[in-house]
């Protein structure tokens, strides 16, 4: 049980793996100036230290926050993934301890998008393996497996918001697209969804994965679907390492039956820049190879920085959850002058409600607004009564705690 009724600078935020500036300066023009900011992503044990006294975490891809570093925070309040996949926390062990998680859904997606177009073009033509012997003083000049990207399938697995992109960018190129999904999705242009995905690896020149990290992608590209690949297909994978057998794959280019790839996520990743990198994919010169930097420009950046630590920001003033990826979803109107904020989050059982308002009823005070979402787990509502000074307020939130189901509970103002 955690309460809370803080001043700003009793709100650590702890930001890690280089977030951008962007979000710094969004917190500072919040009044949030208690902020530890680290380059990189912390090994395991420095983490738990520095996660022990922090309100609210930032982190990109790389932070794993495990049940395990969830019960080393006890003050911990709300999650920002400052990126799109949230697979790196678990969400379930943060509900459980009241905790939101926001992540930024489109500010990448455009990125990942032109670097996914850009590697067909460039595998189309081979230019990978020409500029690495040009490097080394090898001029090599054929047309012998080179091709136009124009009137080629495309394939996209995943037409969520990147591979719906990527569709719209690859025909305005001239190729034909296809995708596989398992939701129907309203095709764009002449986009076709095809029904399953082995269909979809049969029929196209490039591959082009965009799921998310969950039980239903893990390994969804291995030895058997590589081999109804077409002859001298692309494979082409940004979404997240765990989705492609590496192995199978480098078989697959080792026996030439795939013509090149590029690889942007790995199923283990150096925590910095400072670790070695290693893959059975790199004694391959028609395989791009980049250090997980899909959404990594400066523009997708800056934009993650500002709309994360906004909704992080949102969340410690006024309680608005609106976006969150786990958590019940409450908008709240910009409170007026006349009015103290409480917020509960509580086991989604039945009295928790009644024991509230019983609660503000008995001691005289009036509910002037109420906001609660439920999910099947947890409920959240937002009570703001006319406002009452600071020890009353206080006081209610010590009995507010004591609400039987309650997991936490905040007096914002
Ligand atoms: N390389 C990088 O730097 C980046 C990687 N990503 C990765 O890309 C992923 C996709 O991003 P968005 O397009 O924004 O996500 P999205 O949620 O908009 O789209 C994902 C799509 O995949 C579909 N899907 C889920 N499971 C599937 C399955 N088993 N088979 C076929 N389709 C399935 C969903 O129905 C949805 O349409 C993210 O989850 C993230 O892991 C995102 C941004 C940057
Ligand atoms: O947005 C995502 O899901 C990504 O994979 C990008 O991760 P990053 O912020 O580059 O660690």
């Amino acid at each position: 049980m955690v309460v809370q009724a803080l001043t700003k600078d009793e709100n650590k935020f702890l930001l890690l793996e280089g977030v951008h500036a962007s979000a710094i300066e969004v917190l500072k023009s919040s009044g949030y100036n208690n902020i530890e900011y680290h380059k990189g992503a912390l090994d395991e044990k420095t983490l738990k230290e520095a996660i022990k006294d922090a309100r609210f975490i930032g982190i990109r891809s790389r932070t794993q926050l495990s049940k395990e570093i969830i019960d080393a925070a006890p003050k911990l309040a709300g999650i920002g993934c400052f990126c799109i996949g949230t697979n790196q926390v678990d969400l379930s062990a943060a509900i459980q301890k009241g905790i939101p998680v926001f992540n930024a859904p489109f500010s990448n997606t455009r990125s990942v998008a032109e670097l996914v177009l850009a590697e067909i073009i460039l595998l189309f033509r081979r230019i990978p393996e020409a500029n690495a012997q040009a490097h080394l003083g090898k001029w090599n000049k054929i047309a012998v497996g080179s091709h136009e990207a124009r009137g080629k399938r495309l394939g996209i697995i995943g037409y969520g918001h990147i591979g719906s992109q990527l569709s719209v960018l690859a025909e305005s190129l001239g190729m034909k697209v296809y995708f596989y999904d398992i939701e129907t999705k309203l095709p764009l242009g002449n986009a076709r969804q095809i029904k399953t995905l082995s269909a979809l690896l049969e029929k196209c020149d490039v591959i082009s994965l965009h799921v998310p990290e969950n039980t239903t992608t893990m390994n969804m590209i291995g030895k058997a679907q590589l081999a109804i690949m077409k002859p001298n297909a692309i494979l082409i994978n940004a979404s997240r390492g765990t989705t492609v057998d590496l192995d199978a794959l480098a078989q697959a280019l080792e026996s030439k039956h795939l013509s090149g790839a590029a690889i942007d996520v790995f199923p283990v990743e150096p925590a910095s820049n400072n670790e070695p990198f290693e893959s059975p994919l790199c004694k391959f010169d028609n395989v791009i190879i980049t250090p997980h930097i899909g959404g990594s420009t400066i523009e997708a950046q800056e934009n993650i920085g500002v709309e994360v630590a906004t909704k992080l920001a949102k969340y410690s003033d006024t309680g608005s959850t609106l976006s969150a990826v786990n958590f019940p979803e409450v908008s709240l109107p910009i409170p007026s002058q006349g009015v103290s904020r409480f917020l509960n989050i509580h086991k989604n059982q039945p009295g928790v409600l009644n024991a509230i308002n019983n609660l503000f009823a008995s001691r005289g005070l009036n509910i002037s607004a109420q906001y609660l979402q439920t999910m099947p787990e947890v409920g959240y509502v937002v009570i703001d009564i006319d406002r009452v000074d600071f020890n009353k307020a206080e006081d209610m939130l010590e009995q507010l705690k004591n609400v039987p189901g309650t997991i936490r509970a905040r007096l914002l103002f």
